[in-house]
This record gives structure tokens, C-alpha cells and sequence, in this order.
């Protein structure tokens, strides 16, 4: 009986900035955007079964598991390696759904990075991001887990070093669906595409903001009082803002200040995410 199991990290990410450049004919966006990880996350743990069942014993509201991206990238990693293996799945989760910070996505990745290693499937990042990214634009970058500049539909990617700071991330009370704002007539379609060195001497924008500000004036008030402590910006399609701070007790001390109804972390940005740095010790 094959006993072997493996705990691992899906941490999330932030999209430093976010711009629209244009639409494909089957309607996905293209985009540009900075990734970069937090020392922030859920939690998997992976056991393997000699059946090849996928038994996941974390339910999440709202999401049958046939439906739930740990399954959904399980099953697609056993049949592209043909194994007879499976298996049992916990999900600690820690990460709000619908945030923009990637949750779903990395919680996919890390069970692609994590089954191939339990299962001795010996698939490269470049097969595993290739399987990953029918499950979501974002599990390439998690699955390769270097901050990178991305652009296409996100799945170009270029690894970057950047500075990395401490982050107060904040997370409004809405689920925001991406789906939902890629839809939107209001949304900028046409932004000029840019340099990464652009980027660093002017820095840019989340072209989705003022429509997730517009159908979420409460998202805007939030955005409204973290401005008052740093430049406040949104993750991916929201919900989440952040700041950056240059240690952790400013990012703290602004956590203090925030209501205490008002969710939120305070993590280090990383460029290199906390699940490669464990698979790479
Ligand atoms: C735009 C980003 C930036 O990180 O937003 P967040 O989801 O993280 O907030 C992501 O790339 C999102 O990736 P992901 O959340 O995996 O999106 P998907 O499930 O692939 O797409 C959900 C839906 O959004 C639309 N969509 C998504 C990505 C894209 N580049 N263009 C689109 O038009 C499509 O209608 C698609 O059916
Ligand atoms: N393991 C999972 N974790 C989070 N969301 C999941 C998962 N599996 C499926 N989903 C679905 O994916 C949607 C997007 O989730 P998530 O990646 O957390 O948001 P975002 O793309 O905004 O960062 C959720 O609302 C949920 O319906």
C-alpha cells in the first residue's frame, strides 16, 4: 500500500497592476499585469490512495466538489499521466473566494505541483502550467511560482525581481466574479500596452477598478479609507486592496487602525511563492 503524504502551502497573489490591452475573438482579454506572492495562504494535504479515487474532504459553501479546482485539477493530472493512483485531499482554507488574490487557482496549482510529486508522475512546470491553465488564467504563474510580468491572457509569462515589500491586504464582505466584470460595457478595453520599465519609472493602474468601485460602492469606501494610510490599490477583479509598507509594523499599525468589523492580513510579498521555496529547500 502506497502511504506516502505531503502537506503544502497555496499561497495568494497580488496583481500590482492591472491593464486591459485589448479582446481576443472568443472573448477572453488580454492583459498586463505584475504578479507577486504573499507569505499568505491556504494549506493542502495530500495523501495518496492505491484506488485512484479523488475524495476531497473539505467542503466550501457555494462550490459542489465536482465543481471545486482541487478535484477539477486531480482528475486532469491523472488522466494526461495515465496513473492508477489517487488521492485524499484536506483543504485548510484561508483565503476569501472571489477576492482576486487567486485562491481557487492556487489551490489548483499546488495540486498539480503536489499530486506529481506523491504520484512520481515527473511532469516539468511547463506540462503542469499547460494542464493548469484549462483550470484558470492564473495557475501558470502559481504553478511556476517566480513574480513575473505577464501578458496574453496571463499565461506569458516573464519572471521579475522586484522589491518585496509588507502587505496589508484588505478584504471587503462582496465576492467579486471575474466573469462579472470582464462583462461589464463600463470596462477599458483599449489601454496602451507598456514596458516593464515603463511600469517601473510611472508605475500604472487596475483598469477594473472603476468598475468594481461603480457596482461595489462599498468596495469604493474601503479603497476611500485605506487611501488615507497608503496608496491603496485592488488585486486582479477585487475585492481585496492593499498597500505596500516597508516593514511589518507599519503594515500593522494600519491594520490596528482599520475598523474591526473590516477583514484582513498583513503578509510579505515574495518572488519566489512559498510553495516553491518549500518544494526547493
Ligand atoms: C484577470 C485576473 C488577474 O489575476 O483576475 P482575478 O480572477 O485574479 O481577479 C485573472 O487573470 C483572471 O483569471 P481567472 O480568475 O482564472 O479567470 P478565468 O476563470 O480563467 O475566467 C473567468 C471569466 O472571466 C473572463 N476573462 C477572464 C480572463 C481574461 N483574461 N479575460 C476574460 O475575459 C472570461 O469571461 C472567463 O470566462
Ligand atoms: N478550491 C477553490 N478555492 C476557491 N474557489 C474555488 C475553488 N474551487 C472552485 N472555486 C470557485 O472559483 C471561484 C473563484 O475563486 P478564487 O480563485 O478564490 O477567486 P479570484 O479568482 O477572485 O481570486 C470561487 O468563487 C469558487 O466558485
Amino acid at each position: 500500500m502506497n502511504t506516502a503524504t505531503l502537506s503544502l502551502p497555496a499561497p495568494a497573489k497580488l496583481n500590482l497592476f492591472l491593464h486591459i490591452t485589448g479582446r481576443r475573438a472568443d472573448g477572453y482579454h488580454n492583459l498586463q499585469t505584475l504578479f507577486q506572492f504573499v507569505d499568505y495562504g491556504d494549506t493542502l494535504h495530500f495523501s495518496c490512495r492505491d484506488d485512484g479515487q479523488i475524495n476531497l474532504h473539505t467542503e466550501l459553501p457555494g462550490v459542489a466538489p465536482e465543481d471545486n479546482l482541487i478535484v477539477k485539477a486531480a482528475k486532469r493530472l491523472q488522466n494526461a499521466t495515465g496513473t492508477s493512483l489517487g488521492a485524499d485531499i484536506t483543504l485548510e482554507k484561508r483565503l476569501p473566494m472571489g477576492g482576486g488574490i487567486g485562491g481557487g487557482s492556487s489551490d489548483a496549482a499546488t495540486t498539480l505541483v503536489g499530486l506529481n510529486r506523491l504520484w512520481e508522475s515527473n511532469l516539468n512546470d511547463d506540462q503542469l502550467a499547460a494542464i493548469g491553465i484549462a483550470l484558470g488564467a492564473d495557475v501558470p504563474v502559481f504553478v511556476h511560482g517566480k513574480a513575473a510580468w505577464a501578458e496574453g491572457v496571463g499565461e506569458k509569462l516573464t519572471p521579475v525581481e522586484l522589491e518585496e515589500p509588507w502587505y496589508l491586504v484588505v478584504i471587503p464582505p462582496y465576492s467579486v466574479s471575474t466573469a462579472e466584470i470582464f462583462s461589464d460595457q463600463r470596462l477599458t478595453r483599449d489601454t496602451s500596452p507598456i514596458t516593464l520599465a515603463a511600469f517601473r519609472e510611472v508605475g500604472g493602474r487596475n483598469d477594473c477598478l472603476p468598475v468594481v468601485a461603480a457596482r461595489y460602492p462599498e468596495i469604493r469606501n474601503t479603497l476611500i479609507l485605506l487611501n488615507n494610510y497608503c496608496e491603496a490599490k485592488m488585486t486582479g477583479t477585487g475585492s481585496c486592496l492593499f498597500g505596500a509598507f516597508p516593514n511589518e509594523r507599519e503594515a500593522d499599525k494600519v491594520r490596528a487602525r482599520l475598523p474591526a468589523t473590516l477583514r484582513s492580513f498583513v503578509a510579505k510579498g515574495c518572488n519566489v511563492s512559498p510553495l516553491h521555496q518549500l518544494i526547493n529547500k
